[in-house]
């Protein structure tokens, strides 16, 4: 049997306003609208299915008080989380909000009508106290102390949910199991004894050493029961961890694990989040609870000092687990043995015994450079994960972006740099010249500044899309404005490299070679506002290269930009 829900009843609206559904969806569409946030949606989902137990709604001045001051809801219950529902006076006042008012709850990235709330009351709270006392200070290096005084509105809105609809998730959607739906899981599988594992970074052989040690000590399996909703900004994202979960998975003996995925908004609350993630994994079904140490940690406050002591959490959860019927197990940092090619909790490790290590810096180098992660350190089937997460340069697109006159040369050492990288091969080559932009995109845009800026802005959009797809592409349009340049750099550089190449030939000689024609008309005034003639060219002020068709030929200027490439490692081969 799974362990009991977290009040003894778990709180599945979703079960038990299933029947009402249709009735629901209709009463929905007559009632004002309110649009949820990423945060808000992860809440709500974890307060619909019951995750959340004994919750039923978001919390009420009464209730958030209580948390907020004493970790417990207004009737006692043991909950160290505020969960609340964050408005302005705007909404307020065009929603309506107000006690006794019924307000559907909408997902913000479909529209769909997910619950209805009854409100029972609008309050202000005091953020300041909020944040010492839940997450220990106002330092706003701590993301839930920066959320909650940057992102969160002003009131809070307290009341009861009806569910109307699961929000619809369309990745690992064999892995998402609710409360119930792992309950009985568990149950098939005539688990007895479960041991949960939080995690919110790829998980690598200490981990899996330190899970398989937890579950044996306690007779019982493993839950890995990551975190893909809301996690420290800058981790690495939920899909490329879900893989190493399930890559990693099959290495537990006699399918001592299983997996799923938690949708929560994290809050980095350390010993309060402890408490609140037990308390969400005995609602889920399991009976002991994994904590390490410095659990949740935000890391460093601004003195540079850890915002909470690395056993805190250990501590709180500690003191609540019998109460709160869900065991804590300790989380022994796994330290590899080289010599006996096993690994030992640190506190096991004799004194004088050689071990070995890689940190998170270490690893992060070695994914960027291509450099071995060991056996011992990783499964290579998770390092394989990591590494397609982590492309080498020469693995990555990237934009050589060429600006100068007309008949400056560009669009010839745009062809010629085609070729040669067709030859070289390794990745598919764009082209974006000037005249295809224009004709294939551009079409309805002249030549006034508004429209050359916007032609340049859908050049860099493609060009960003395209390298982050691993392109090499070459753009060469005149770009005659420093800061339409300096945007395009922009755009493309959250994608990969980006290489502005000034193509300096002087207007005198791209006149003078002009076999078109086309300055001549420029200046007999038959085009009017022409680059070079009656409109500026602003000379980029940081070019990568500078180069120049009237001093150098077209081969020498190609082989320059295979130098810069190559410099940077694009065009490496081993
Ligand atoms: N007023 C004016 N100024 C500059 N260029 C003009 C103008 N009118 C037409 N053309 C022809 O348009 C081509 C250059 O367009 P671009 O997209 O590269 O210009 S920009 O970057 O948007 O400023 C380029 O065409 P190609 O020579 O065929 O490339 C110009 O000859």
């Amino acid at each position: 049997m799974a362990n009991s829900p977290h009040g003894g009843v778990l709180k599945d609206l979703f079960a038990r306003d299933a029947p009402r559904q249709s009735e629901l969806l209709a009463e929905a569409e007559t009632l004002p609208a309110l649009t949820l946030t990423e945060r808000h949606l992860c809440d709500l989902e974890l307060i619909l299915n019951g995750g959340f137990s004994p919750l039923e709604g978001f919390m009420t001045e009464k209730d958030f008080t209580s948390v907020v001051e004493s970790l417990r809801l207004a009737d006692g219950a043991l909950f160290s989380m505020p969960i609340t529902l964050d408005v302005d006076q705007k909404q307020i006042d065009d929603l309506g909000i107000k006690p006794g008012a019924k307000i559907t709850l909408r997902d913000l990235r479909d529209d769909r009508n997910l619950a209805i709330l009854t409100v029972e009351d609008v309050y202000r709270p005091d953020k300041t106290n909020e944040a010492v006392k839940v997450f220990g200070s106002d330092d706003d290096t701590h993301p839930g102390v920066k959320h909650l005084f940057n992102v969160a509105k002003e009131f809070y809105v307290g009341g009861k949910l009806e569910a109307i609809q699961r929000l619809e998730h369309y990745d690992f959607l064999e892995l998402r199991f609710s409360p119930a739906e792992l309950r009985a899981h568990f149950n098939k599988l005539g688990w007895q004894k479960v041991v949960a594992f939080q995690t919110r970074n790829p998980m690598h052989r200490a981990h899996r050493e330190l899970t398989v040690r937890a579950a044996r000590s306690q007779q019982a399996n493993v839950l890995i029961h990551p975190v893909v909703g809301l996690t420290k900004p800058g981790d690495i994202d939920h899909f490329t961890r879900v893989r190493v979960y399930k890559a990693l998975l099959p290495r537990y003996p006699n399918g001592m694990g299983a997996l799923a995925l938690l949708p929560l908004a994290m809050r980095m609350g350390g010993p309060r989040e402890a408490l609140w993630h037990a308390v969400i994994r005995k609602n889920h079904g399991a009976t002991h609870f994994i904590v390490g140490r410095d659990h949740a940690g935000p890391g460093k406050n601004k003195n540079g000092k850890d915002h909470y002591g690395p056993y805190d959490a250990q501590h709180l959860v500690q003191q609540y687990q019998e109460e709160l019927g869900i065991k804590m197990v300790e989380f022994q940092e796994m330290i590899y043995i080289p010599d006996r090619d096993e690994y030992m909790p640190a506190n096991e490790i004799p004194e004088g015994t050689r071990t070995l290590n890689i940190s998170g810096t270490e690893l992060r180098h070695r994914l960027r450079t291509g450099k071995e992660i060991p056996a011992w350190f990783s499964y290579p089937e998770v390092v394989k994960v990591l590494r397609e997460q982590n492309p080498l340069p020469r693995e990555k697109g990237f934009t050589v972006f060429l600006t100068g006159y007309q008949n400056s040369g560009k669009d010839n050492i745009a062809r010629a740099l085609q070729v040669t990288l067709n030859q070289d091969g390794g990745r598919p080559v764009s082209m974006l010249l000037g005249e295809t932009v224009r004709h294939e995109l551009s079409q309805e845009l002249g030549f006034t500044r508004k429209d050359r800026d916007l032609n340049i802005s859908r050049i860099a959009f493609v060009a960003s899309e395209l390298t982050k797809a691993g392109a090499a592409v070459i753009a060469a349009p005149i770009a005659p404005f420093e800061d339409a340049r300096r945007q395009a750099r922009e755009s493309v550089e959250r994608n990969g490299n980006f290489f502005l190449i000034h193509v300096a030939t002087p207007l005198e000689y791209c006149e003078k070679t002009d076999r078109r024609g086309v300055y001549a008309k420029a200046r007999a005034g038959e085009i009017k506002g022409f680059t070079g003639v009656d409109d500026p060219y602003e000379a980029p002020v940081n070019p990568d290269l500078v180069v120049d068709l009237e001093k150098q030929n077209v081969r020498s200027i190609v082989h320059e930009i295979i130098l810069l490439l190559e410099g940077r490692g694009l065009l490496d081969r081993f």
